[in-house]
């Protein structure tokens, strides 16, 4: 019999009385203070009051709803708001959150939090914002709108909303849906999304005594298919968005267009940073702007408020990361839906594509149900693979979660969230002297490991974070150290170098709970001016040529990056 008494930063303090050879596991809280442990441990007080020693599987993930008793002690009143977009359910969701005593917005883009916190404080409704990189303390708000991975379960609302609920069925990110979904403790749930997502969140909520009621919704104004295709540039007109699923894509057919002398593009896509991409879509909203017309991704197809009168597919595939495939029915209305916003100058809405061959398949989309989602997704809490480690200490973190991939044990409404990006971070970091949290914090950032800027970044601030905790950005990324593909362009240099600045936002905030605001801003500061020094020169553009060529389309990019060149030239 073994006795563990074990204490974690940032977390709970736990005894935990393990008999190994059975792994039949009792576990006594001691002190708890973080929200999701919370829940977790109180789950197990409950579960293990009953008998002294309990067999416990680990991976057995049959009943994620009890790892949430604060939301279970709630009746909860759930609203499904689903149907098209452009159909008004969030805004309906918006009204209810304003006038609630306090309330969570949880969406999942840090601009729809954006959005809504703007909305919100305009309405003198004090909210503060909360995203994985930002968070925006505003005195006396009872409100939050938050990206939904920062969903506080912890804490007890009046009113929620998780926006575009569908997403629980997202291969990588649908776990943090289906932990809203489970773990938000209120007395009134919003749900808005597509139709599709109905009977599975009614058989999940089946066994948690809420109380749920459906409100289907009709689009707000028309959306018409044509039945002729773009065919060529010449024919773009203002309020038209080409959609496209590559970043050199869009940046390509923006050129082509403009080449034609008639279209300023605005431009919008994923990596976009949110104050970069708000700009673009303000400029092509507004009438008195030159930038008529908006060449965007698939970052459209969620929430965003533009002023779209024709959606143009300029292509009806995508690579999905690993192949090319045909976008889903859900994706093409999605993105189709776009197009007309009630209220807006272009209240009737188009859609075409550039080829004739691709309308088919877009008017057959258009007119197809969405798929029934079938399963949510879900990943074990951090303390439940904390529990795991105790009884395989020899695991690093890549072992313990690829035995949870593998092993899991799930019910019919769920599947185990797709982890391949955690699995190559674990893989990267394993050997570091760190601990499992801190390990698991560098798992679950946002770093995009098919970057190659960086993940190195990543690699480097762990391996200095291992030796010395946070340092100074200057100190982690020394000149000389990253190593750029030379196939980058000056362009996507920059943005990948602003994701390595918000990766170490992201990771400082969390690994140093305190860490000083002041000091973030004059590292960051020090990091740009380093790495953008180290980009100067690589690119052998003097200063003043850099100035005069590039300017105006590095301000369209990245205005942050930007203003730090001028500061630091
Ligand atoms: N009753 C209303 N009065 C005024 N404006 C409205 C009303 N309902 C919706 N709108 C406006 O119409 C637009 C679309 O509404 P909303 O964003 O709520 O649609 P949605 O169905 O949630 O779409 P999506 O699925 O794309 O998020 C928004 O600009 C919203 O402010």
């Amino acid at each position: 019999m073994a006795f563990f008494l074990f204490r974690r930063r940032l977390s709970a303090t736990v005894a935990c009385h393990v008999l190994p050879e059975n792994t039949t596991v009792c576990l006594i809280p001691l002190e708890l203070k973080f929200g999701i442990s919370k829940g977790f441990f109180n789950c197990f007080r409950q579960f293990s009051s009953s008998s002294s020693t309990i067999k416990f599987d680990f991976t057995d993930l049959t009943c994620p709803h009890t790892w949430y008793p604060n939301a279970r002690k709630e009746k909860r009143n759930i609203f499904l708001h689903v149907g098209p977009t452009n159909s008004g359910k969030t805004h309906q969701a918006l009204k209810r959150l304003e006038a609630s005593s306090s309330g969570i917005y949880c969406g999942p883009l840090r601009l729809l939090a954006w959005e809504v916190s703007k909305r919100l404080n305009k309405a003198n409704v004090p909210c503060d914002l909360i995203t994985g990189q930002e968070r925006e303390e505003v005195e006396g708000a009872k409100h939050k709108a938050v990206t939904v991975e920062m969903a506080d379960v912890a804490s007890s609302f009046d009113c929620a909303i998780i926006d575009e609920i569908q997403m629980l069925g997202c291969k990588t990110r649908g776990f943090s849906f289906t932990r809203a979904l489970l773990g938000l403790s209120v007395n009134e749930l919003h749900l808005c999304g597509d139709p599709a997502s109905v009977p599975l969140i009614e058989e999940i909520l089946k066994v948690t005594g809420d109380h749920v009621k459906v409100r289907y919704y009709e689009r707000l104004s028309p959306l018409v298919p044509l039945k002729v295709p773009l065919g060529s540039f010449c024919n773009i007109r203002t309020g038209d968005c080409i959609v496209t699923f590559s970043r050199r894509e869009i940046y390509r057919l923006k050129k082509e267009i403009q080449g034609g002398g008639k279209h300023l593009c605005s431009v919008v896509y994923g990596s976009l940073p949110p104050a970069t991409r708000t700009r673009q879509a303000s400029m092509f909203n507004d009438e008195n702007s030159e930038f008529d017309v908006l060449v965007a991704s698939d970052a459209i197809g969620m929430g965003l408020n533009l002023n779209i009168s024709r959606i143009v597919f300029s292509t009806l595939e995508k690579f999905d990361g690993v192949q090319m495939r045909e976008l889903s029915v859900s994706e093409i209305k999605q993105i189709a839906g776009r197009a007309g916003r009630y209220g807006s100058k272009f209240p009737d809405g188009e859609v075409t594509c550039l080829a004739a061959e691709d309308l088919p398949l877009l008017h057959s989309s258009l007119k197809s149900p969405s798929p029934i989602l079938e399963k949510a997704g879900l990943f074990p809490s951090f303390d439940l693979l904390l529990m795991y480690s105790r009884l395989h200490p020899e695991y690093g973190i890549y072992q313990i979660l690829a035995h949870f991939v593998e092993h899991a044990k799930l019910s019919a409404n769920y599947f185990i969230a797709d982890c391949e990006e955690l699995l190559k971070v674990a893989a990267l970091i394993d050997e570091l002297p760190l601990g499992l949290h801190e390990k698991y914090l560098f798992c679950i950032s946002p770093v995009d490991m098919n970057d190659d800027i960086s993940s190195q970044g990543l690699s480097q601030f762990a391996r200095n974070y291992s030796k010395r905790g946070i340092v100074r950005l200057r100190e982690i990324f020394t000149p000389g150290t990253l190593e750029v593909p030379k196939t980058q362009t000056a362009l996507m240099e920059l943005e990948s170098i602003h994701k390595v600045l918000e990766l170490y936002v992201w990771l400082s905030f969390r690994l140093e709970e305190s860490f000083p605001d002041r000091e973030l801003a004059a590292s960051q500061k020090a990091i740009c001016s380093l790495l953008i020094e180290e980009f100067l020169e690589r690119l052998g553009w003097g200063k003043p040529k850099l100035m005069s060529r590039s300017l105006s389309r590095l301000r369209s990019t990245n205005s942050l990056l930007l203003e730090r060149m001028r500061q630091n030239l």
